[in-house]
């Protein structure tokens, strides 16, 4: 490249920390003295006050940055896929994902779910954390809980809340490696494409080809068969919905788990495979034929 490339970013701490993640790769693969970073305000990030369910969904964390990718005013967008909705503009390309991270959640505030005081209010606007402790622990208050990681570190340090639960990259990429504990995914679970760094191009420009010398496979195909789940699913932002595939041996398992809104119906299961599309298609439609009609209910399958 002639000119410096441009990576297109929202501007959290955690947004601009994955965006030094995909610079610095870009750098040492390519040979590059400079990547430029583009901050981006989405109205995700304008819009504090109400549950992102509420106001619209994913979209409003990528629309503007699609639009200058679309516009060309960047080559590239960075975004924590978990983000991502699972319908693209055609125009845009997921060019690669760097390695996955820690894809589970910690607990802030109590050494476990179990030793959460009773009655204890946590905070959180995710359906599926919400879903997911009520389950474990019917008698917890859960309260709507915004903002970025420190925003949300912050209230519960001023005693707004008894917990709170965040995913375990965000912390680690923001170096707060003590802060929390982990919950295991077989009691909770991740967000599908939880600890996933994607970088996003247009379909047809050079940029693509560069960033996907930086991507890592095996993340692609697990967050790949994990997005076709939740495409298949119907899922919005308002379904409780966990998943986690993994690469194993040359093949893939994915483990779903989808619930009511307070988690007194759920259901789970596992498929392995090949194909991590194929697979996560197939457990869509398996889950979606046993899910109860208060689980269905909240999938468009
Ligand atoms: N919804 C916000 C969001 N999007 C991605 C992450 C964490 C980083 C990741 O999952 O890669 C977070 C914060 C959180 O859930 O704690």
């Amino acid at each position: 490249m002639t000119r410096i490339f441009k990576l297109g970013t929202r501007g959290s701490p955690l947004a601009l920390t994955q965006a030094g993640m995909v610079r610095d790769a870009l750098m040492a693969a390519h040979g590059w003295d400079d990547v430029e970073i583009v901050v981006v305000r989405t109205t995700g990030d304008r819009v504090q006050d109400r549950a992102l369910a509420e106001i619209g969904g994913k979209a409003l964390w990528t629309k503007e940055l699609d639009r200058a990718l679309i516009a060309g005013e960047v080559d590239a967008c960075v975004h924590s896929m978990k983000d991502v909705e699972t319908i693209r503009p055609a125009e845009i390309a997921i060019a690669a994902m760097l390695p996955r991270a820690d894809v589970r959640d910690r607990l802030i505030g109590a050494d476990s779910i179990d030793a959460l005081p009773q009655g204890a209010l946590v905070g959180t606007s995710s359906p599926r954390r919400r879903a997911q402790l009520l389950r474990h622990r019917p008698d917890l208050q859960i309260v709507l809980f915004r903002g970025n990681v420190d925003t949300r570190l912050g209230k519960l340090a001023t005693g707004e809340v008894d917990a709170t639960l965040l995913a375990a990259a965000g912390l680690d990429r923001l170096g707060r490696h003590d802060t929390g504990v982990a919950i295991e995914t077989d009691t909770m679970l991740p967000a599908p494409s939880q600890g996933a760094v994607g970088i996003e191009t247009l379909a047809d420009g050079p940029a693509r080809a560069l960033v996907a010398a930086i991507g890592c496979s095996t993340t692609f195909a697990c967050v790949g068969a994990e997005r076709a789940l939740l495409a298949a699913l119907g899922a919005s932002c308002h379904s409780p919905v966990g998943a986690l595939a993994r690469s194993e041996g040359g093949g893939m398992t994915i483990a779903a788990e989808l619930l009511d809104e307070d988690g007194t119906a759920h259901v789970t299961g596992i498929l392995a495979g090949e194909d991590g599309v194929a697979l996560g298609t197939a457990l869509a439609a398996d889950l979606l034929g046993r899910a109860p009609p208060q689980v269905r209910r909240l999938f468009a399958g």
